[in-house]
């Protein structure tokens, strides 16, 4: 009895047609995939396919080692699959991924700059700036697995600080665009527009005052401690 992964196709394809829903996204930018840990195999975005045409049938099954868990049809998963299926690998506790290439946050990651925290929108989310990859070597553009080294370097970010990916759901890939994360695919868009709004205020925030300090840190351990509790992590990645 084939496995059913109804359920599944229709968690990452809500996920993926909430991303224009909630302006994330312009063209086929982007993608998200949510996993089924029990069974090793995650859903995604397929390529190239304009997000209104999408349908959960439409998702594509892809296990850990990178197969196609269904015949191949028509469709081929996003191009963006190998950088989703480094993180499930690296991040066991992660049920999805986004990632999306909305306006702010991309001109930040464009920039290769963290996004700092000037105020209590972003104390409410995150405890510390989101944090920028470093820059992909040309080798690891052109050695033939430039979307794996994409997960790479994120996971890289994450594994040298040895804190929970769900501490920090949200990165910047240096020149690319934001990729984030969550228990669930919904969690992860979740936290993608509130990466995208985030950025915006700080993009608008520099344009008023380009030497704008940090937020004062009373007021970062007020907003971000009665939102998360006493017991979340307070700090970078
Ligand atoms: O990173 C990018 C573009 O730079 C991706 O967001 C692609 O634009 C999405 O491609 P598919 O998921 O449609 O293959």
């Amino acid at each position: 009895m084939p496995a059913d992964y109804t359920e599944l196709k229709r968690e990452a394809c809500e996920a993926n047609l909430a991303l224009p829903r909630h302006g994330l996204i312009n063209l086929t930018f982007g993608n998200a995939s949510a996993i089924d840990r029990a069974r090793g195999v995650f859903a995604i975005k397929p390529s190239g396919v304009d997000y209104a045409a999408l349908k959960p049938a439409d998702m594509v099954l892809i296990d850990l080692e990178g197969r196609p868990v269904e015949p191949a049809n028509k469709l081929r998963p996003s191009s963006d699959t190998p950088t989703h299926r480094r993180l499930f690998l690296a991040f066991p506790e992660i049920g999805g991924v986004v990632h999306t290439h909305s306006s702010h946050a991309t001109a930040f990651a464009q920039a290769g700059r963290e996004i700092p925290i000037f105020g209590t929108t972003h104390a409410d989310y995150f405890f510390g700036d989101i944090p920028v990859t470093r820059k992909l070597t040309d080798a690891e553009i052109g050695g033939g697995a430039y979307e794996w080294e994409t997960g790479n370097v994120i996971v890289e970010h994450f594994g040298r600080r040895k804190k929970s990916p769900l501490d920090y759901p949200a990165i910047l890939v240096n020149r690319h665009a934001p990729f984030t994360w969550g228990p669930t695919v919904a969690k992860a868009v979740e936290v993608a527009v509130a990466v995208e709004c985030i950025a915006r205020m700080a993009l608008m925030s520099l344009q008023l005052d380009p030497s704008l300090a940090p937020i004062e840190p009373a007021l970062l351990n007020k907003h971000f401690k009665r939102k998360h509790g006493p017991g979340a992590y307070y700090g970078q990645p």
